[in-house]
């Protein structure tokens, strides 16, 4: 039964994006390469051909597409920094132009009255520091956290919220584990080493700030909550094992100073024991934490598929996106209640939530048309007025995105965007989820 959908009166509406996903111009003013770039280019990895040379034209773009943030009134703008922009090299000398152009959209986004919400890694790490092992480097921590201070100095006075990592699983299960992503490796040690390196890097990041920050940080996980397929033993093993891999691995240290034992289970010798003094630092007090939700998995026991023994059920009565997810807006209001279960009250955001619908091509009088979408972000604005009512502490709503972009290796077939954008043309269409986005965020929810 749908519940009254309220809002608390300062609950932050925005919008998210990534660098690599919009930006284009990847080497522009001195820029360096990032593992994306290489990675487009080898044949076969990216759906079409696409790449991120153009994308969404942001970066000549910004200016226009900031107005059309205000236009939908949104009060926060969630977006990433490219880190090879700033250290071309990953590390060293600092390109005061890739500064100059985050210090120019934040300043635009200011003087709109739209805060700011910086992502210092949303996965396009610097080409030349994967020369040096990248996430397998330990060193990584440092050559992080010398980033972000730099990143700390320049901006804090005007970025009131930073996200330190954007959904560690996808960089370690997409990157290292079964190679569909940027760097493209799939090997079970390396995704256990890039993993907790990504963690240390996160604490390291976060102590820093620490020294020099004067507002809120924090990290923005992706948790897809577990359902078993059946009530045998072996799928809810399976459904534990799921969500210790995809959800508690990155949760757990932070909040409760381990990892998941059935980590070390599923992984065996690919798990090393990590030094005690790893988990002081990726257990740092975090302001936030940023929840990306877009479907559940419905889970049962697969002994056959590497290396977690589970396999998903399709869920024949439901809708599915273009990207295969379930719409289960139910999910969104478990994965919120279990959060302040299991780690208590530390304030949410929810930083990404959207889906991917085929959407018509062209405008029909001066809009497009995307019933799905509409249907989809109705659905999760009750599941989210739902948690809220059951007391989970939800401070923010961020809908992924407001551009359609490039979804990583599958190019720009797949649609997320509230805005629709014509690659051909790079001419920006405010979809009807849009104009329902605005009509939510003017009435702070009232209007549904
Ligand atoms: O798949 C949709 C989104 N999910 N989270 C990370 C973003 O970069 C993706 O586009």
């Amino acid at each position: 039964m749908s519940q009254t959908i309220q809002f608390p009166p300062d609950f932050l509406w925005g919008s998210a994006t990534s660098a690599y996903q919009i930006e284009g111009s990847p080497l522009a003013d001195g820029a360096g390469p990032s593992i994306w770039q290489r990675f487009c280019a080898v044949p076969g990895n990216m759906r079409d051909g696409d790449t991120g040379d153009i994308a969404c034209d942001h970066y000549k773009r910004y200016k226009d597409d900031v107005a059309l943030m205000a236009k939908l009134g949104l009060k926060a703008y969630r977006f990433s920094v490219s880190w090879s922009r700033i250290l071309p090299q990953g590390r060293g000398a600092v390109n005061q132009a890739g500064l100059d152009f985050y210090g120019k959209l934040i300043d635009e986004l200011l003087a709109h009255g739209i805060e700011p919400m910086v992502t210092l890694y949303h996965w396009d790490l610097p080409a030349a520091l994967d020369d040096r092992g990248g996430w397998l480097n330990p060193d990584i921590a440092d050559w992080f956290t010398d980033y972000a201070r730099i990143l700390f100095q320049a901006f804090d006075g005007r970025v009131k919220s930073w996200a330190t990592l954007n959904e560690p699983w996808v960089v370690t299960d997409g990157g290292y584990m079964h190679g569909t992503l940027a760097p493209g490796h799939r090997n079970l040690h390396e995704a256990a080493l890039a993993s907790h390196n990504l963690m240390r890097a996160h604490g390291s990041a976060v102590k820093a700030y620490r020294e020099i920050g004067r507002h809120q940080i924090g990290i923005v996980v992706n948790i897809e909550p577990k359902y078993p397929a059946s009530q045998f033993q072996e799928d809810l093993d399976a459904t534990r094992r799921a969500d210790a891999y995809m959800n508690r691995q990155y949760l757990d240290p932070i909040f409760l100073g381990s990892y998941p034992p059935e980590l070390k289970q599923m992984f065996g010798d690919a798990w090393p024991e990590w030094p005690a003094a790893d988990f002081e630092l990726i257990g740092q007090k975090l302001d936030f934490v940023g929840i990306n939700y877009y479907t559940r998995s419905v889970v049962r026991n697969e002994p056959s598929n590497w290396p977690l023994k589970v396999a998903p059920v399709r869920q024949p009565q439901a809708t599915y996106t273009e990207t295969g997810w379930e719409v289960f807006p139910q999910g969104l209001t478990d994965t919120l209640t279990s959060f302040k279960q299991r780690y208590g009250d530390t304030p949410l955001y929810i930083m990404e939530n959207g889906s991917a619908f085929y959407d018509p091509p062209n405008a029909e009088n001066g809009r497009v048309h995307d019933p799905l979408r509409v249907d989809c972000l109705r659905k999760n604005m009750q599941a989210l007025s739902n948690a809220l009512a059951q007391g989970v502490n939800v401070r923010g709503y961020m809908v992924w995105s407001l551009l359609d972009n490039l979804e990583w290796s599958l190019g720009f077939s797949k649609r997320f965007g509230i805005i629709h954008v014509n690659f051909a043309t790079q001419q920006r269409t405010l979809k009807d989820s849009a104009y329902l986005y605005a009509d939510i965020v003017a009435s702070n929810g009232a209007c549904l």
